[in-house]
């Protein structure tokens, strides 16, 4: 059952669509994924099935090289599984999706290009119609609080800024699923804390699908309904932890809440045991 402060049937939330709360946005079928090397072959994954649904917030923490970031190529059709099935919108993912937004830790902006002009590539590339793309790049950088800066070129942005123009242009299209790699990880302790707040902001009011792999144990139990915690490689699923927190949550309550405490604590306890048999 999905969180909300108060009952589910009052709100607007675009995330309550019809059928959204159950339908299925991503899925994993016993998943396994096999790189071979000319020196050897690694199993990046193994038995990992997970179904996220639809408006659903996941997060994904794990020790390094536990294969987080192939399990989102995997959804977003960059890589194909080597056994079992990957499901996006109760789709078959055969090859790469533009159904799906992608922010990497680096903002990748083009230099010569404005804030602006870097959220309407996103249009240029999939030929959404001007006046459509330019409303749409409004919305989002009002929503994202980029106003004011819209003409503004990448090394005229802080690095949150760049990132807000990252997740705008990963958003123009509005993509049922958003994937998130470690997408704060270069940015400041504060700034971070602002995005965190953004970020569930934007969730709730564009009923977008996010998966978000991150190191920090804090921004998954923050942002997420659901935190997945994985074993070393051969990456495995170990646990599936649920928040129990409502969709809005302000920063400093969250975070003095006996639900924080206890989800951050289980996971703290899970990636320790993890470590400590490595
Ligand atoms: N194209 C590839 N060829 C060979 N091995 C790969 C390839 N891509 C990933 N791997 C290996 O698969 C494992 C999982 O990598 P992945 O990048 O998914 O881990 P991760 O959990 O995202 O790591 P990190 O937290 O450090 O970013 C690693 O051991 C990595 O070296």
């Amino acid at each position: 059952m999905r969180k909300t402060a108060g009952d589910p049937k009052a709100t607007d939330d675009p995330r309550l669509a019809a059928g959204a709360e159950t339908s299925s946005a991503v899925r994993l079928d016993d998943v396994a994924v096999r790189f071979r090397t000319k020196k050897k072959d690694v199993t990046a994954l193994q038995d990992v099935s997970l179904d996220v649904r639809a408006g659903e917030f996941v997060a994904i923490v794990g020790p390094s090289g536990c294969g987080k970031s192939t399990l989102l190529k995997l959804v977003a059709g960059l890589l194909a599984p080597s056994s079992g099935e990957v499901l996006l919108g109760g789709e078959r993912v055969r090859g790469p999706r533009r159904d799906i937004g992608y922010v990497f830790q680096r903002a990748a902006l083009l230099d010569w290009r404005t804030a602006r002009r870097n959220i309407l590539l996103q249009a240029e590339m999939r030929g959404i119609p001007g006046a459509e793309a330019r409303a749409r790049a409004d919305d989002l950088i009002r929503m994202t609080g980029l106003g004011g800066f819209e003409d503004a070129y990448p090394h005229e942005l802080s690095g949150g800024m760049q990132q807000r123009v990252a997740l705008c242009r990963a958003l123009l299209h509005e993509p049922p699923v958003l994937l998130m790699d470690e997408p704060f990880g270069a940015l400041d302790a504060l700034t971070r804390e602002q995005m965190n707040v953004e970020l569930n902001r934007i969730w709730r009011e564009t009923g977008t699908t996010v998966l978000l792999v991150t190191h920090s144990i804090p921004e998954a139990v923050y942002l997420a309904d659901r935190v997945v915690v994985m074993s070393p490689r051969p990456g495995t699923i170990t646990e599936t932890i649920d928040v129990g927190l409502p969709a809005e949550r302000s920063y400093a309550t969250t975070l003095a809440t006996a639900e924080f405490g206890a989800a951050t604590g289980r996971i703290r306890e899970l990636l320790g045991a993890v470590s400590a048999h490595e």
